[in-house]
């Protein structure tokens, strides 16, 4: 049985009277790519921010590694990868600059600070030779000129290459064509198989239901299902979201 990378305790979270979030608890294991599903409003985004450290639980526990997660540094430290909605790339920059954005290789010369390029090309190619993604070759290339798969890929393989323990990540394949969801979900499950946790946030149930080992699903802010996903089709899980309603 491999380690838990996440383990959520009893966690809760209120917005003056509104409880977004109530006694979550959650594990993700080394290699586990775990679906968070739920209805407009359920708590997903509460329980990413809290799990990526952006938020501050008001009760419970999160453990990443075994070790306490309060924050945003935290969350670096223990190698919490996250690929936000909106990519948080630099368009004018090239792959290799934006795999490195935050966290660029120098060398000091004293006082002085010089990039190193070279090894900051080097070092991105190979973080996109891990996920295989052939189009991608060229780190030279300026984003902007990417196409919105590429994107998303690149935005993998940037928190592949900085996260040690788990990968966040929120709608990964919205606005996507369909072959372009079939490279985005290849990237994923690389990412699971190199020992990650994955923990994504998604309304494309038919990628949850290919790729997911399981599914958790939020309504009004507590856990009503975390199983796995065999043998589930598209409307059984929209059922589970939206209960009675
Ligand atoms: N900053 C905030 N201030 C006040 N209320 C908030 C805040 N953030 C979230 N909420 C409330 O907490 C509840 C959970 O919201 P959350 O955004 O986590 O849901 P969600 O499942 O991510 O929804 P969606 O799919 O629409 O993004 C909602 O009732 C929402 O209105």
């Amino acid at each position: 049985m491999k380690a838990d990378v996440l383990a959520v305790t009893g966690v809760s979270k209120n917005f003056g009277a509104v409880s977004a979030l109530r006694d979550i608890n959650l594990t993700v294991r080394a290699g586990e790519i775990v679906a968070l599903l739920g209805d407009n409003g359920a708590g997903k985004s509460t329980l990413m921010n809290v799990i990526c450290g952006s938020a501050t639980a008001d009760g419970g526990s999160v453990l990443v590694d075994g070790e306490p997660l309060t924050n945003l540094a935290d969350a670096r430290r223990l190698g919490v990868g996250v690929v936000y909605q909106d990519l948080a790339l630099a368009p004018h920059l090239n792959l290799a600059e934006n795999l490195f954005l935050g966290n660029e290789a120098v060398r000091r010369y004293g006082p002085v600070r010089v990039l190193q390029r070279q090894r900051m090309r080097r070092e991105a190619t190979e973080a996109i030779e891990r996920l295989g993604i052939s189009t991608l070759r060229d780190v030279t290339m300026p984003v902007g000129r990417l196409s919105g798969g590429q994107r998303q890929v690149l935005a993998v393989a940037r928190a592949m290459k900085w996260a040690k323990n788990l990968i966040l990540l929120d709608e990964p394949t919205a606005a996507l064509g369909p072959k372009q969801v079939g490279i985005v979900l290849d990237s994923i499950t690389t990412a699971a198989s190199h020992g990650l946790g994955v923990v994504l946030v998604s309304h494309d149930i038919p990628s949850v239901l290919k790729i997911a080992d399981r599914i958790v699903v939020l309504r009004h802010g507590t856990i009503v299902e975390d199983r796995t996903p065999a043998g589930l089709s598209v409307a059984q899980v929209v059922t589970m979201m939206v209960g009675d309603e």
